[in-house]
């Protein structure tokens, strides 16, 4: 966002965005993905939070043609940060693609949450950090607790809804959204994720919507970034999967060098959301 850059996707020497031939593998690849992992496991189908994004929606839309309707059991939760507007959207995925879903205001936990422990002065001063990501971390693991509250109950995996851009940079919240049995478009950036959207039927205003984790009133992924997901896709592209350096990667995409060391620095700083929780290596005594 704050980057200038003046390149155009369609001119990248990498083939980010996919075409219709490609889309349709990835359907298939990802259903297929789905189905193998509920059948594998003996699972009853999957439960899955839906926030009238674009990630859960596709995620949604690619379960349910893995599953059937019966398959996915949506949640909307809604917090006081979020908009009806989106908890609206969430509702409207549920009902076009006729699956089963709950909608469970998470308010009266996440205030218990805050209660329980008010030395941390969360409810009085939530607008600035630590505190702001500190208390939108409650509300997205409150989530987490309910998704695997029902999963349990009904004897179904939690399908998460992580994408590549997300999981390279460390944009999640460990033990929050990313706490779940497997992320079904994991392995596309969030540019291909659009697309896919639209190539699935997801309606265009969802597909258009900016992308927010609602953690906080206003929060939008790209402010927060500091970057747009068109930028942000191709660093990662081209840099940190791709053989790009630094310096041609900048060049490649006609933007400052800083902004390909911003997300050298996100990649970097997220490394220990991406392995498990390490532990000292044992002693031949
Ligand atoms: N080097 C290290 N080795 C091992 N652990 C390390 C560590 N550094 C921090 N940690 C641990 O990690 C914690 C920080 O990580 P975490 O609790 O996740 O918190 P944090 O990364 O600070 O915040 C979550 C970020 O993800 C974004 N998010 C969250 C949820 C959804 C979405 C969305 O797009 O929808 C976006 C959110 O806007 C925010 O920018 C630290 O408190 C510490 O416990
Ligand atoms: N209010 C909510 N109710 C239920 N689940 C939610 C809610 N908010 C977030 N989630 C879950 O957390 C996931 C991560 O949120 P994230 O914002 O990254 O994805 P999204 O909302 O689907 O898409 P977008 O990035 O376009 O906002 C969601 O996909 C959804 O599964
Ligand atoms: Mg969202």
């Amino acid at each position: 966002m704050s980057e200038a850059q003046s390149y155009a996707i369609e001119d990248l020497p990498i083939e980010l965005r996919l075409s219709e031939e490609e889309l349709e593998a990835h359907r298939a690849h990802v259903t297929t993905f789905i189905a193998d992992l509920v059948a594998d496991a003996g699972a009853n189908g999957a439960v899955l939070g839906l926030s009238g994004g674009i990630d859960s929606t596709l995620t949604a839309y690619l379960a349910v043609e893995a599953l059937g309707e019966e398959g996915l059991y949506g949640l909307v939760l809604p917090s006081d940060v979020n908009t009806d507007e989106n908890m609206s959207d969430a509702e409207r995925v549920a009902e076009t693609l006729g699956i089963e879903y709950d909608v469970v205001d998470i308010n009266p936990i996440v205030e218990a949450f805050f209660e329980a422990y008010p030395e941390a002065g969360i409810d009085r001063r939530v607008e600035s950090d630590p505190y702001r990501t500190a208390a939108g971390n409650v509300r997205v693991r409150t989530r987490g607790v309910l998704n695997y509250f029902v999963a349990n109950v009904r004897g179904r995996l939690v399908l998460g809804t992580g994408n590549r851009s997300e999981a390279l940079t460390g944009y999640f919240t460990k033990y929050g959204d990313q706490a779940v049995d497997c992320n079904p478009i994991g392995n596309l950036y969030k540019l291909q994720v659009r697309q896919l959207a639209a190539h699935v039927g997801v309606p265009e205003d969802l597909v258009e919507k900016p992308p927010s984790a609602e953690m906080w009133e206003g929060q939008t992924d790209e402010t927060e970034m500091g970057l747009t997901y068109d930028l942000l896709d191709a660093i990662l592209a081209l840099h940190v999967d791709g053989p790009l350096s630094k310096r041609a990667t900048a060049e490649t995409l006609d933007v400052a060098e800083s902004a390909v060391e911003r997300v050298e620095g996100l990649y970097a700083g997220s490394e220990h959301k991406r392995r498990m929780p390490p532990a000292p290596a044992p002693l031949d005594l």
